[in-house]
C-alpha cells in the first residue's frame, strides 16, 4: 500500500479508518519503505532474529495461490525455518499455515447470512493453503462469528455450535480435499451437558476425522473483554494432539499471558503450539510480538500466533463497567499474525488490516540440530517441573 500524504492529521484519520500504521500495512513494511536497505537489514536482524545465522528464507508458493491472493485481496507470505542437517535422520518438515480474517457482513445481518459469508470468504484462503501444500492450518479465535462477547447480549449465543456442527463440517471437506489437519477455534455449545458454552478449538484430522478438542483455559476480564458472560473456563487441561504431521497444542488467546499454559503444553510434548486470538491494539499490541516468541524460546517449540483483523461495529452501544463511555466497537483487531521458532527467530507479521495467510516450514523441534536457544533448560523443566505437574495434565 502506498504511503498517504505527509500531512499528519490526514494520515492519522486514514490510519484509524483502515487500521494501518500511518498508511503502512505492517511495522516491517513501514521500516522497509523508510530505511536504507542496509539499515533495514540491521534493524530486521535485531527485530526478527536470525535463523541458522541467516535472515529467514522465503519459500515459493504456487501461481494458483498467488492468484487467489490477488483476486480476493488477502496478504500471502511464506517462509522456511532451517536447521543443520542430521546425518542419520531425514528432516521432518511440516508446512504450517495461519489464517487471519475480518468478518464478511455487518453485524446487523441475519446470523445465518453472517456465518455463510465468513465461510465464503475463507474458502479461497483455505484453497490457497491447500494449493501451497500446507499440512496443518489454524484459524483465528471464534472465526465463525463476530467477536460479540463485548456486547454481553444473549442473542449472540445462537452462533455457538456443537463440536461436530456446521463449521466443523465445512472444514472437514477441506481437510479431506487437501490431506490437511485443521485447527478450528469456535464458540462451542456442549449439547450433551446442558448446552454449556465453551471457547473451543476443534482439531480436525487430515482425513476429516475429529481428533479432539481443547477449551480455552483462561478467560479475560479486561475492559471490553468480559468474555465470562458467554463461556466457561475450560476443563480440558493442556492436551497435546498427535496428528499425522506432528504433535500440536492450542493456547487460546488470553492464555498467552500465562507462562504456565505454555510450559504445560511443552511438558506434554507439543512441537507446534497455536495461539488463535482476537485482540485489539490499545490492549495488547506491545505484548503481541513478545509473548508467543518468548514461549517458543522458553519451551523449544514453534508457535503460530493468529489475530483477527478489522473493526467490528455492533448495533447496540455497550459499556464494560470500566468507567469508559458507551461505545459500539471494541477497537481495531490488528491482525499481525506470525510464526516464532525456538532459536528466537520469527517471521515478519501479516498485514495489520487485511485478511491473510502466513505459511511457514517448521522442522522437528526436538531434533538435536534445531538451534534451540535454551535446550538444557527444557530438559531441566521436563525433569524437575514435569515430575510435579504431570498428574494435572490431560494427555490425549
Ligand atoms: N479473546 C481474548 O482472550 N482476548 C484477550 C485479549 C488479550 O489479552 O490480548
Amino acid at each position: 500500500m502506498e504511503k498517504i500524504e505527509e500531512n499528519g492529521s490526514t494520515e492519522e484519520k486514514q490510519s484509524l479508518k483502515e487500521g494501518s500504521i500511518c498508511g503502512y500495512n505492517s511495522l516491517q513494511h513501514l521500516l522497509s519503505e523508510n530505511l536504507k536497505p542496509q539499515l533495514y537489514q540491521e534493524v530486521s536482524r535485531l527485530l526478527l532474529g536470525l535463523n541458522c545465522g541467516k535472515t529467514l528464507e522465503t519459500i515459493a508458493v504456487p501461481e494458483s495461490a498467488k492468484s487467489l491472493s490477488s483476486k480476493h485481496g488477502f496478504d500471502l507470505q511464506a517462509f522456511k525455518f532451517s536447521a543443520d542437517k542430521e546425518v542419520l535422520r531425514e528432516p521432518r518438515v511440516v508446512r504450517v499455515g495461519l489464517i487471519q480474517n475480518s468478518i464478511a457482513l455487518p453485524t446487523t445481518a441475519p446470523f445465518s447470512d453472517q456465518k455463510k459469508a465468513i465461510f465464503e470468504k475463507l474458502g479461497p484462503i483455505i484453497d490457497a493453503a491447500g494449493a501451497s501444500g500446507v499440512n496443518i492450518l489454524c484459524l483465528q479465535e471464534a472465526w465463525m462469528m463476530p467477536f460479540a462477547f463485548c456486547t454481553r447480549e444473549k442473542s449472540w449465543c445462537e452462533l455457538a455450535e456443537p463440536v461436530n456442527g456446521e463449521s466443523t463440517k465445512f472444514l472437514q471437506e477441506f481437510a479431506c480435499k487437501y490431506n490437511m489437519v485443521i485447527v478450528s477455534p469456535i464458540l462451542e455449545r456442549d449439547i450433551n451437558h446442558g448446552e454449556t458454552l465453551w471457547n473451543t478449538a476443534v482439531i480436525i484430522g487430515n482425513n476429516g476425522n475429529i481428533i479432539g478438542k481443547h477449551r480455552k483455559n483462561h478467560i479475560p476480564r479486561v475492559g471490553d473483554f468480559n468474555e465470562s458472560t458467554y463461556y466457561m473456563e475450560g476443563n480440558t487441561g493442556h492436551p497435546v494432539f498427535e496428528t499425522a504431521y506432528g504433535k500440536i497444542a492450542v493456547n487460546i488467546c488470553y492464555g498467552r499471558h500465562h507462562p504456565l499454559n505454555w510450559l504445560a503444553f511443552g511438558l506434554n510434548g507439543a512441537e507446534i503450539v497455536f495461539n488463535p486470538s482476537a485482540t485489539v491494539g490499545e490492549l495488547s499490541e506491545p505484548l503481541w510480538p513478545i509473548e508467543a516468541r518468548n514461549a517458543a524460546i522458553a519451551n523449544s517449540y514453534f508457535v503460530g500466533s493468529i489475530n483477527r483483523v478489522g473493526t467490528e461495529i455492533f448495533p447496540n452501544p455497550f459499556t464494560s463497567g470500566d468507567g469508559k463511555p458507551q461505545h459500539s466497537d471494541f477497537g481495531h483487531f490488528y491482525g499481525s499474525s506470525y510464526f516464532s521458532a525456538p532459536d528466537a527467530s520469527c517471521t515478519p507479521s501479516l498485514s495489520r488490516y487485511k485478511d491473510g495467510l502466513m505459511i511457514s516450514d517448521t522442522l522437528n523441534p526436538k531434533s538435536s540440530l534445531i538451534p534451540c536457544y535454551i535446550r538444557s533448560l527444557l530438559k531441566f523443566q521436563e525433569r524437575e517441573v514435569g515430575r510435579s505437574m504431570r498428574g494435572f495434565i490431560v494427555q490425549c
